[in-house]
């Protein structure tokens, strides 16, 4: 059963829910609820807030904060149009696109949600708003079919969903980490490596089409052939503007050794520092996937004056599920930016098993690619992951003058005592260093 109710004041952890619409113990609804939620009795907001969600109740209760207060979802499943039509009839134009056009976009197989998180109203500085999008996807056709195929399957299967993100207004887009094939480093195998593209190889001109269209920031997570230096490869996000145009590139800092992440076989650490892109949109970078086991590659890109940094990932549930939600939020948190962390969904399977002489019996997939993709802000609120096993695309319009709002509150920049730990980097790197400890002289005398 589906019920349609309208809340408002959710707070944090689901403590304080008023409501509106006739429902007075929220424990006795069904699982799942869809609801339309109005920011707090401001019916200024009206125009960009009228907000519809498909959400089961134990994830309400963990979803809200006061910094997200407005929920949305548009989910396809049959029926439930209808049920949103007095909704969406009472929507301006704005809505109507967010909402209309995802509807009739999305397949059955597709999870869609959208947030919003607000910032403070500044005096002399107007809102800074800005849609972002992130897309979760599982790769089109067994690892067996011919590449050529796979890779246009992928494009086929990826397309409506950048399609849907541009007609609900998205600003800026990123992909998973190499999306445009199946995450095939576990195999040790090089003819994997025809995969890669050059930058503005075949994945770029298609998107840097769908980036003109929309009038969309895209980032390209892709395997890089680098054909002026050898042929080599890099795992790198290409960054292409809303005019369509290359802004530059990103490669992966740091390469995993991990499991059956056997990536070094294929490319080596990055060698393009930190850089931050500065968009139509604002302030861009990012963390590729293992990067974000590095605090040292957040701050870096805070450093450098990031605003959003995506963590576009590719990683199974055995080995860094408990970690997932936790890396990028405090990443937002210690840097005061928003974060936007992928990762691919479902099992790959390859045609020939392998190991990672870790002792374990062959095997022929990575594991459980689990989805999970969300966003995080700088005041600690995050928003719900998308699903394990769908793929999705998460939307969230985000005020980023909440990044300085959250330095001046904080002022983590002014306490966070950079020449300690420059001083203490520069002597660690000295081959004759010895780290600063302290022996207890009682440690090694007898009772
Ligand atoms: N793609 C990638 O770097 N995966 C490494 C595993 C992890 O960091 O969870």
């Amino acid at each position: 059963m589906i019920l349609i109710c309208r809340l408002e004041g959710i707070r944090r952890g689901g403590k304080k829910m008023e409501k509106r619409g006739g429902l007075s113990d929220l424990s006795k609804l069904p699982f799942h609820l869809a609801y339309a939620s109005l920011p707090n009795n401001n019916t200024r907001d009206w125009n960009s807030t009228l907000q519809v969600q498909w959400i089961s109740y134990s994830r309400l209760l963990f979803s809200t904060s006061s910094h997200l207060c407005q929920i949305y979802h548009m989910d396809v499943v049959a029926g439930l149009r209808d049920l949103l039509r007095p909704l969406i009839l009472k929507m301006t134009p704005h809505d109507c696109r967010i909402l209309g056009s995802t509807q009739e976009m999305i397949s059955d197989n597709l999870e869609s949600q959208a947030f919003c998180f607000h910032a403070d109203k500044e005096l002399l500085r107007q809102p800074r708003i800005v849609r972002v999008g992130l897309i979760q996807n599982s790769i089109a056709l067994p690892t067996t079919a011919h590449f050529a195929d796979q890779k246009k399957a992928i494009m086929q299967k990826v397309k409506p969903i950048i399609d849907a993100a541009g007609a609900s207004g998205v600003n800026v887009l990123c992909l998973q980490e190499a999306w445009m094939m199946p995450f095939a480093f576990c195999t040790r195998e090089k003819r994997w490596c025809e995969f890669a593209e050059p930058i503005d190889g075949e994945s770029t001109q298609f998107l840097q089409d769908l980036a003109r269209k929309y009038n969309m920031v895209i980032v390209n997570p892709i395997l890089e052939r680098d054909v002026n230096h050898g042929e080599i490869m890099w795992n790198t996000a290409v960054i292409i503007g809303n005019h369509g145009n290359i802004i530059g590139i990103h490669r992966k800092n740091h390469i995993p050794r991990v499991g059956d992440f056997n990536e070094s076989t294929y490319y080596m650490e990055g060698n393009t520092g930190h850089p931050v892109f500065e968009t139509a949109y604002g302030k861009i970078a990012v963390n590729i996937c293992y990067g974000r086991h590095h605090s040292l590659n957040w701050l870096a890109f805070g450093l450098n004056g990031a605003e959003i940094v995506f963590n576009p990932s590719a990683t199974v549930g055995e080995l860094s599920e408990p970690m997932w939600p936790i890396e990028s939020r405090n990443a937002a948190i210690a840097n005061s930016y928003f974060v936007g962390s992928i990762n691919r969904v479902g099992t790959e399977v390859f045609p020939n098993p392998f190991t990672s002489g870790d002792g374990k019996p062959q095997h022929s997939d990575f594991g459980h690619f689990y989805g999970s993709s969300h966003f995080s802000a700088p005041d600690a609120s995050c928003t719900p992951s998308l699903s394990r096993y769908r793929d999705g695309l998460m939307i969230s319009d985000m005020d980023l003058n909440l990044c300085r709002q959250i330095k001046d509150k904080w002022g983590f920049r002014m306490t966070a005592r950079y020449e300690l730990y420059a001083a203490m980097l520069s002597e660690y790197l000295k081959r004759d260093f010895s780290p600063q400890v302290i022996v207890d002289p009682m440690l090694h005398k007898r009772p």
